[in-house]
């Protein structure tokens, strides 16, 4: 592993941003959970925020997602060198002022023994015009983020699903981000 994230900034226009938002709200609305496999429950002290699933199967997003797939490959192959198996569902997440949207430290694998396959690589996609909200800062703990870094419109992010993480509280207007998470063989 040679850094603790990897930044491809604008890699998606704003149009390309507002017209993945536009689909994405007419798809069911979830509350977000925390935790892992079965074990998924709802927490609003750690996390206030509204998900939304974005089929694997959709025809339509395959173009988006054969980029997601080539960003990530070179993200990997640059920075982490884990090995990766596939990847998950886009995770539509959308952060509300009126509730303090959030997400506390927290990290995306599970670090459970007996695991065969988990969670390794992070990403994460600013969808939002960052003059459309306040707060929702993503916040790494190993090698932080500068303030400059990681707040455009169309930014993608790859990092270690180890690197504990957070998205700090809107606290005006609303913030939409996509997510997901790349697997392998479970770390040892
Ligand atoms: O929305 C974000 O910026 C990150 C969300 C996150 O960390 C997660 O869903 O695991
Ligand atoms: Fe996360």
């Amino acid at each position: 592993m040679k850094a603790w994230w990897q930044l491809f900034s604008e890699a998606f226009t704003p149009a390309e941003c507002q017209g993945l938002i536009d689909y994405a709200l007419t798809h069911p609305v979830q509350q977000g959970s925390i935790g892992h496999g079965g074990a998924n429950k709802v927490n609003p002290n750690i996390r206030r925020s509204k998900v939304r699933w974005l089929g694997r199967q959709d025809a339509k997003l395959f173009p988006f997602y054969a980029r997601i797939a080539d960003m990530a490959e070179r993200a990997n192959n640059h920075a982490f060198g884990f090995d990766l198996r596939q990847f998950r569902e886009l995770q539509f997440t959308e952060y509300d002022a009126g509730d303090e949207g959030h997400y506390g430290w927290h990290e995306d694998n599970a670090w459970k023994a007996g695991l065969e396959v988990e969670r390794k690589m992070s990403m994460v996609i600013q969808l939002s015009d960052p003059a459309d909200y306040e707060g929702g800062r993503l916040e790494l703990q190993n090698d932080p983020l500068g303030p400059e870094q990681f707040t455009r419109r169309g930014d993608v992010l790859f990092f270690p699903a180890f690197n504990r993480h957070r998205v700090t509280p809107v606290t005006r207007g609303r913030r939409y981000s996509l997510v997901t998470w790349f697997t392998g063989p479970a770390f040892r």
